[in-house]
């Protein structure tokens, strides 16, 4: 019984990769797989599909497409929902390869693309410049965007308002916003125009100010409860999903137990439906803080500021370009071109 149970989790874990990433290791006739014993599934028809089919249409959206249907079908299979932010082109292109679920324009690009102090000034129009960039390189995830603040606390119109602003421009599936219980009538009257929410608590960043920093939430009983009413009220009000942020394991997991919708993480631990990182700090190209919940699985901030050194190193030296970066032109009319210009004298060779 555990046996198949588990045979039955990596069926899922492997369909998914295969459906997901567009070369997929996992799926190559001789490489290696982390369990032996699931070998046979490489060869099944049904993954050979999966992998043949994960190619954009013409223009359409992507066989595989994330919608809100594979993200309750996840948390029913107990199979984390991962999700990741993107802020261009490229960052979208790299969640969509990955094999990400969710893509989040979240408005952390304040702080890491825009250089901000903090959110509280990023603006719709920023979002919307934002996510249609994202969108043009990920169309199999299901991107979310953040409602910046201001764009939505003033009244539910202001939100809907708001909302389809980045649907109909930005290309969002579905919009995040921050708040519990009391943004409840603001959250129906976006899901009642059709447009589904995410929700967002505990470490709510755009109420930095209010909560005195960036600090950890719910860390008291009571506290704790008043998370819980706010998750058990956003799910009531219609949301698809919520984010924790920053909360103590316990209480994330206990929330997540009490609700049927899945939970996303950040600083929440293992307990949630899934997990959500700022790819500047997964990648290491971030480096103003480092919150404790943050992984750094690359140093990719290192490595431009090498990259860049030596480039410039090698442009002052006089090394690049080198013969292979450089085009030519045929002997005959290179004599030519110096006639036509009166030029005797053949210039000295390169340094
Ligand atoms: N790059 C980036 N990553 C993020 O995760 C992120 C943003 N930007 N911008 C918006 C908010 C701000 N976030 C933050 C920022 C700092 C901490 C932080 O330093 N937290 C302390 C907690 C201290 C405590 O209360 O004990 C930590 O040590 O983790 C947490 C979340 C999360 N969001
Ligand atoms: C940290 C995530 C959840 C977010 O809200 C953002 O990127 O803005």
């Amino acid at each position: 019984m555990a046996c198949s149970t588990r045979v039955g989790a990596w069926t899922t874990r492997l369909l998914r990769v295969g459906l997901f990433a567009e070369e997929s290791v996992l799926f190559s006739n001789n490489a290696p797989l982390r369990r032996g014993h699931c070998r046979c599934l490489t060869t099944s028809r049904r993954t050979q599909q999966a992998v043949e089919s994960n190619k954009y249409g013409g223009g359409g959206a992507p066989i595989n497409k994330v919608t809100l249907p594979t993200l309750r079908r996840l948390k029913q299979d107990k199979m984390p929902i991962t999700m990741v932010t993107a802020v261009d082109y490229p960052s979208g292109v790299a969640v969509d390869r990955a094999g990400i679920d969710v893509c989040l324009v979240g408005d952390s690009l304040a702080m890491v693309a825009l250089g901000y102090e903090d959110t509280s000034q990023v603006t719709l129009d920023d979002m919307i410049h934002h996510s249609k960039a994202v969108k043009r390189g990920c169309r199999r995830a299901f991107m979310v965007t953040d409602m910046p603040f201001g764009s939505y606390e003033v009244s539910p119109q202001q939100a809907v308002q708001s909302a389809i602003r980045l649907v109909k421009e930005g290309g969002a599936e579905a919009v995040k916003l921050e708040g519990g219980a009391e943004m409840a009538e603001t959250i129906k009257a976006i899901t009642r125009v059709g447009i589904p929410v995410l929700g967002h608590v505990g470490l709510t960043p755009q109420r930095k100010a209010g909560l005195g920093g960036y600090r950890v939430q719910g860390t008291t009983g009571e506290k704790a409860v008043q998370l819980l009413q706010d998750t058990l009220a956003l799910e009531e009000a219609g949301c698809f999903a919520v984010v924790l942020e920053a909360v103590p394991s316990l209480v994330a997991h206990v929330i997540s137990k009490q609700v049927d919708i899945p939970t996303i993480g950040i600083g929440a631990g293992p307990g949630t439906s899934g997990q959500v990182l700022v790819m500047n700090d997964l990648l290491g190209i971030f480096d103003r803080f480092s919150p404790k919940f943050c992984k750094r699985y690359a140093e990719l901030g290192q490595i431009t500021q090498h990259a860049l050194s030596e480039y410039a190193a090698e442009v002052r030296q006089g090394l690049f370009p080198a013969q292979e970066h450089q085009y030519t032109i045929k002997p005959l009319e290179y004599q030519r071109f110096l006639e036509l210009i009166g030029q005797e004298e053949p210039l000295e060779a390169y340094a």
